[in-house]
């Protein structure tokens, strides 16, 4: 098929969209970024895209809760394109604020009986802001986004990361599912405590799928390691013959060839 195209959907205080745009570029895709106003008065653009990405920032402000306003607008104004879009076969990745966003709408993981989402990202654990590089690890072979990576090292930056199931069964059911996907782990691969694990999410989760394993949020930032000398270290030789994220956006596009 033709060259697959990435909706890159901006809202104000997103600040990460020219670099997922980039990225997907970089990993043989097509990119445009769309203003989350657009959408919203022509729903029917998104027909024309076949992956959705929504990229890291402060979208109006944090406000409420990061995550929560463009969250709400989905639910309101475009939960059916969306489950349309993800019901047609197609992909959809939150990264960061877009991870937020993903949870807040109900896109990523549908609502428990009663309404509510199922799991959220709450502030982190120190009450802080935390801006660092950190080992990453895969679980499962559910999330097409993941395919044949095994481990990770990206960049977080992030004030409200921690991942928490509403209750230990969701948790459970999650994890057996294979949708606890990416987990955060110390230098060796081992479980991680702060601040190897940023944010004190349960069980670690840095970013989980949904059920089909082609809706994916995670928190940290694959568009910021896509370039060996993106590395913090590579002038000692520690960085790899590409950057870590770039493969989760070529995984993206590849899934359409
Ligand atoms: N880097 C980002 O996408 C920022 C995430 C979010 N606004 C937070 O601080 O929690």
């Amino acid at each position: 098929m033709a060259t697959p195209k990435a909706l890159i959907l901006r809202a104000p205080g997103t600040n990460c969209d020219r670099e997922t745009a980039f990225a997907f570029q970089l990993a043989g895709g097509q990119a445009e970024r769309v203003h989350l106003n657009r959408l919203l008065d022509q729903p029917s653009l998104a027909e024309g895209f076949q992956i959705l990405c929504l990229p890291g920032g402060f979208s109006y402000g944090d406000d409420i809760a990061a995550g929560r306003i463009v969250g709400s607008q989905i639910r309101h104004h475009l939960d059916e394109v969306l489950r349309e879009f993800i019901a047609a076969g197609k992909l959809v990745l939150g990264i960061c604020n877009g991870f937020q966003i993903l949870l807040k709408s109900g896109i990523l993981l549908p609502d428990s009986d009663d309404g509510h989402p199922p799991a959220t990202l709450a502030w982190n654990e120190s009450q802080r802001f935390v801006d660092r590089w950190v080992h990453l690890k895969t679980f499962g072979e559910k999330c097409v986004f993941l395919k044949d990576v095994d481990k990770m090292y990206l960049p977080v930056a992030h004030a409200e990361g921690r991942f928490v199931a509403r209750d230990a069964a969701t948790l459970k059911t999650l994890e057996a599912d294979g949708q606890l996907a990416l987990r955060y782990t110390d230098a060796a691969g081992g479980e991680a405590a702060f601040p190897d694990c940023p944010n004190g999410a349960q069980l670690g989760v840095a970013g989980a799928c949904d059920s089909t394993g082609r809706v994916f949020g995670l928190m940290p930032h694959p568009e910021r390691h896509l370039d060996p000398t993106h590395h913090p270290r590579w002038t000692r030789g520690e960085a790899g013959e590409v950057g870590d994220g770039l493969k989760i956006f070529q995984n993206a596009v590849q899934f359409f060839a």
